[in-house]
């Protein structure tokens, strides 16, 4: 008998393991040009010349700046297991929890449009009960994950806050129809995407992340947001700032690569336990809508050669190990410096209630050929995505 647990966590992690790129069909991309973004307010734009050159911001400047710009943090509430992290949002004076997704470029929500035996116990959106709504016309909208998950719909716009933000006119995607897999989480109202636009799947126009469409109304001071997830306990994300309270020693930075539309960069080796560090390229991206931290056969081979009684379970999908058993620290090797996820982190608990076998949060990523760092190894550091300098940042915490 599978418990819920055994079933959630199976199907994310079958998710996790089979859920490779979301397919974005790119023949249908179409830039119909570009649209005239306003410019930041002045005083952000002086302070950024200063920044680009390394020079400090006039205290004049920076004050006019922070004036015109905001800061926000809002919870990320783990669910069971920490199997996905949920968020609140308003949209249009309704208030959803949402999936925030640095792996994906839609926001999308349960809604009116949805067949009711399919909105059980979720908050929905209903455009007809907002002041601010106005229906994209002819917009439509369709993603898929590679284990099949999905969903699909049309598209308004709408006022969305997050974190105290308020984005006038941000692109919403009503869902009137979601896969089986989002019916078995009923507290997830859907996703809001913090990948970069470019992999949106709005046709026949792509639409921007409420993140991009905010930094492009000059909202934020500095174009960036931070995560910072926790085991067990809410965490946050923070967005245009970089709270140093919730960080130890420094930053260290990596540039990355947005051609796939990911916060992807090249890792360079891990290690395991007090063992020696194998330098190696690893292609990854950060990816806080993974539950788990998805990396090649051989890595995932060599780490468990080092925990006694791990197995492959079939029927879990993926490596499971005694309870009782010390696990070994994973290290990532990013930019000049290394993150180290400690063995406590390294796993998602008891398969099923009273399971004395444990499922790892290291598991294969079925050589897809990119490596996520998801939510396992976000909970090991503050996480910082800066879109102004395309470039992905870690400190320990
Ligand atoms: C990009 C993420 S899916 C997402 N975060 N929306 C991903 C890709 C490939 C694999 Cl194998 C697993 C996860
Ligand atoms: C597509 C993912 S979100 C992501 N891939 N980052 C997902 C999340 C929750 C459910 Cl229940 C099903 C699928």
């Amino acid at each position: 008998m599978h418990s819920l647990t055994t079933l959630l966590v199976a199907s994310l992690a079958t998710l996790a393991l089979t859920k490779p790129v979301p397919q974005i069909t790119t023949k249908g991309f179409s830039v119909t040009g570009t649209v005239a973004k306003p410019l930041p307010a002045y005083p952000v734009r002086l302070a950024r010349v200063y920044e680009k050159y390394g020079k400090p911001v006039p205290s004049n400047i920076a004050a006019a700046a922070a004036a015109a710009t905001e800061t926000g943090s809002v919870p990320a509430i783990p669910e069971e297991s920490d199997v996905a992290y949920l968020s609140e949002v308003n949209i249009g004076g309704q208030t959803l929890t949402l999936d925030f997704d640095t792996g994906s470029a839609d926001l999308w929500v349960f809604s009116s449009e949805l067949a009711s035996s399919y909105t059980e116990g979720h908050a929905i959106y209903n455009p007809n009960k907002s002041k601010t709504a106005k229906k994209l016309n002819g917009a439509t909208w369709k993603i898929r994950y590679g284990d099949g998950s999905g969903a699909s719909g049309d598209v308004y716009t709408d006022d969305v806050e997050v974190a105290g933000i308020t984005v006038k006119g941000q692109a919403v995607e009503l869902a009137s129809k979601v896969s089986s897999q989002f019916l078995q989480d009923p507290d997830n109202d859907g996703l809001l995407g913090l990948a970069f636009s470019s992999i949106n799947t709005v046709q026949p126009k792509p639409q921007t992340t409420w993140f991009d469409t905010a930094a492009a109304q000059g909202l934020f001071a500095k174009s960036l947001f931070t995560v910072d997830l926790k085991q067990g306990a809410p965490g946050t994300y923070d967005f245009g700032y970089i709270d140093s309270s919730k960080y130890t020693g420094k930053i260290t930075y990596t540039d990355i690569n947005e051609s796939q539309g990911f916060w992807e960069f090249t890792g360079t080796g891990y290690g395991v336990g007090d063992g020696n560090f194998q330098e190696q390229d690893i292609d990854a991206i950060a990816d806080t809508g993974t539950t788990l931290l998805l990396m090649d056969d051989s890595i995932v081979e060599d780490y468990y050669s080092q925990v006694d009684g791990a197995e492959v379970d079939q029927q879990q999908g993926g490596y499971v190990f005694p309870c009782s058993a010390q696990l070994p620290d994973m290290i990532l090797g990013i930019g000049s410096g290394q993150a180290t996820i400690p063995g406590g982190l390294m796993s998602l608990g008891a398969v099923s209630r009273g399971s004395s076998s444990c499922f790892g949060g290291l598991q294969s990523n079925q050589g897809v050929g990119l490596s996520i760092y998801g939510d396992i190894f976000l909970k090991a550091v503050l996480a910082v995505f800066d879109a102004d300098n395309k470039r992905f940042g870690f400190a320990p915490k």
